[in-house]
């Protein structure tokens, strides 16, 4: 079955092309960073929404490895949930945003905080927060593990409510941030070299 067989080749040259790509990336932030940035960032949460019993949105894929570490780290009553979108879908280059999954928990009278891992040019973040107005929500948050230093955000003056680290304007993976699909799971952020 030469066709398997060449699934298998390209599978086994792909897994040295990820393990030499992580070997060479540089870190930009440590993991003992990282922690820290969340500490901070569960510390002013908890001061502004430890009483309003808000909803968590998770932004999958990337946002998973963020919130599970935010969540864990807040001392109140919260309810959690998730909606997928997404405009990179594998690539370097963001393009039409692209829905998923909607979210199922109502956001209407809610105090919602969407939690992703980076804000880039900030098409999505400003998508789904127009979303969750537009849901009704009593109040709509935003927190990203990191934002991207450039001049190229879709909506100028974009920010979120809470930001862990700003990164310089490399593409990064790391801690949910994906290299063509790869490296969710690297612990800190990384730059592959060279780019
Ligand atoms: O600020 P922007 O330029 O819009 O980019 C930020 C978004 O891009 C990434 O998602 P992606 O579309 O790669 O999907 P993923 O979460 O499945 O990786 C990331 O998780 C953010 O949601
Ligand atoms: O730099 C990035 N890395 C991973 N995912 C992303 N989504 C937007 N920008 C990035």
């Amino acid at each position: 079955m030469p066709e398997q067989h060449d699934g298998h080749l390209e599978i086994a040259q792909y897994h040295n092309d990820m393990k030499v790509l992580m070997d060479e990336a540089d870190c930009l932030i440590d993991l003992p960073a990282v922690e820290r940035a969340l500490d901070d960032m569960a510390e002013r949460l908890t001061q502004s929404l430890s009483d309003s019993m808000p909803v968590f949105y998770c932004v999958m894929n990337g946002g998973l490895i963020t919130t599970g570490h935010l969540l864990t780290r807040l001392g109140f009553p919260l309810e959690v949930d998730y909606l997928h979108a997404t405009r990179y879908r594998g690539g370097l280059r963001g393009g039409e945003l692209f829905w998923r999954v909607s979210p199922e928990v109502p956001m209407a009278g809610r105090h919602v905080v969407i939690v992703d891992d980076i804000l880039d040019e900030g098409a999505t973040l400003a998508s789904i927060l127009e979303y969750c107005h537009q849901a009704g929500a009593a109040s709509v948050s935003s927190a990203v593990l990191v934002e991207k230093m450039h001049d190229r955000k879709a909506v100028p003056d974009l920010k979120a409510d809470y930001c862990g680290l700003e990164v310089e304007d490399r593409y990064v993976f790391g801690f949910g941030m994906d290299y063509k699909g790869y490296w969710r799971n690297a612990p800190g952020i990384f730059a592959p070299r060279g780019l």
